[in-house]
């Protein structure tokens, strides 16, 4: 299963927008053939201009990049954790995601209402984080009054996980997620076991007016979400929206133009993927041969086997040596030859911790 962040947000923020802008730039489809197809979940290519760089030395047939999935998560209202509206559903979606993307909105425009009257990204950060807390204040008491009885026979598992919920609860009480708090290594795999919602990690997408976007600094609405967002540890990607779907229509050149009459480097899409992808802790290795040269996605810590999993079972499980050149080095020296020569080929067995941009060859038996 890929991981994958969600999508979420009060109505009108701006979320489906963005999430039409999401599909519209969509990966292409005919490099994932056995991807499935679920409307709510949108997959796009992770840019990545070292994949760019492969290319022009390798001269393959064909580039592949790696993907990254957002799923749109349905609609979230005051009550939402007493299962008004779509209530339970909301929350099961967000159960199932591995990150957060929370949209805010901090464009002005009388035009598109505002649900609770006017634009106000702490109030809107709150009713979010107030539902999410009370869902998981639900299980949270749940699970007490089940451990406080266990605990009584002093049952040691029963015990720690009564300390654990003891610093959890009064946080949640306060509406606030259980993120912004501080977990020894003993405790943190007792808080993972909890899956509460509150947890996950969160990036906040400020959804500013078109004319903001070069010089976004200006933006009141703005200093709020990044306050709020220094306050959890989270963090801040500013976008357009309504820009970004019309620049994921935009053929390459066109985009250039484009961006360089917003006066912006990137589009805030590519900021958004990748500033996920390194929320949920992945990194990408290369494989580059005359056929093709293609990004793979790993999770950080990953060791050479697993990592070789990645691209198909029998590599991990008939894994030999991975025959690895770190990216700058193949930048450096040009071709994988070159490297060989140069001494930087290195030969990685077992044990091997994949670095974020290894260009990799693994050797396997089947
Ligand atoms: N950055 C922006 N600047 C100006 N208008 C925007 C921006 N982003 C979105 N909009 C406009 O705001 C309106 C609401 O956006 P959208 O429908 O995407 O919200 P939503 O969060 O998906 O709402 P709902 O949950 O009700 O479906 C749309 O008219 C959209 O064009």
């Amino acid at each position: 299963m890929p991981l994958t962040a969600g999508i979420v947000g009060l109505p009108n923020v701006g979320k489906s927008t963005l999430f039409n802008a999401i599909t519209k730039a969509g990966a292409e489809a005919a490099n994932y053939p056995f991807a499935t197809i679920d409307p709510n979940v949108g997959i796009v290519e992770v840019p990545d201009k070292r994949l760019e760089r492969l290319k022009e030395l390798v001269k393959p047939q064909k580039v592949v990049p790696t993907t990254f999935e957002f799923t749109d998560i349905a609609g979230i209202v005051k009550g939402a954790s007493k299962g008004e509206g779509l209530g339970n559903k909301f929350l099961a979606n967000i159960r199932e995601v591995d990150a957060i993307c929370h949209v805010v909105r901090c464009f002005d425009d009388e035009n598109i209402t505002h649900v609770s009257g006017s634009v106000s990204p702490a109030d809107d950060i709150e009713t979010i984080n107030l539902e999410l807390a009370l869902a998981d204040l639900d299980s949270v008491e749940k699970r007490y009054d089940r451990v406080k009885k266990q605990a009584k026979s002093k049952d040691k598992d029963a015990l720690e996980m009564l300390t654990v919920l003891d610093k959890i609860k009064p946080v949640l009480e306060e509406g606030k997620p259980v993120r912004m708090l501080d977990f020894t290594s003993e405790e943190l795999p007792i808080v993972k076991s909890l899956f509460l919602l509150t947890s996950k990690p969160v990036l906040y997408v400020a959804n500013v007016a078109e004319e903001d976007i070069a010089n976004a600094e200006g933006n009141k609405h703005l200093e709020v979400v990044k306050n709020i967002a220094a306050e959890e540890g989270a963090e801040v990607v500013t976008i357009s929206a309504a820009i970004e779907e019309e620049i994921a229509e935009l053929d390459d050149e066109e985009k250039a133009m484009f961006l360089e009459d917003l006066g912006v480097e990137e589009p805030g899409l590519d900021k958004l993927i990748r500033s996920s992808y390194d929320l949920l802790g992945l990194a990408t290795f290369f494989t580059a041969g005359e056929k093709e040269v293609r990004a793979w996605t790993f999770r950080k810590g990953m060791k050479a086997p697993q990592t070789a999993g990645v691209i198909h079972s029998d590599f991990e499980h008939g894994f030999i040596r991975a025959e690895t050149i770190a990216y700058a080095d193949y930048d450096a020296l040009g071709s994988e030859k070159a490297a060989r020569e140069a001494g930087k080929l290195r030969s990685e067995g077992k044990e091997y911790v994949v670095q974020d941009g290894d260009v990799i060859l693994f050797r396997f038996n089947v």
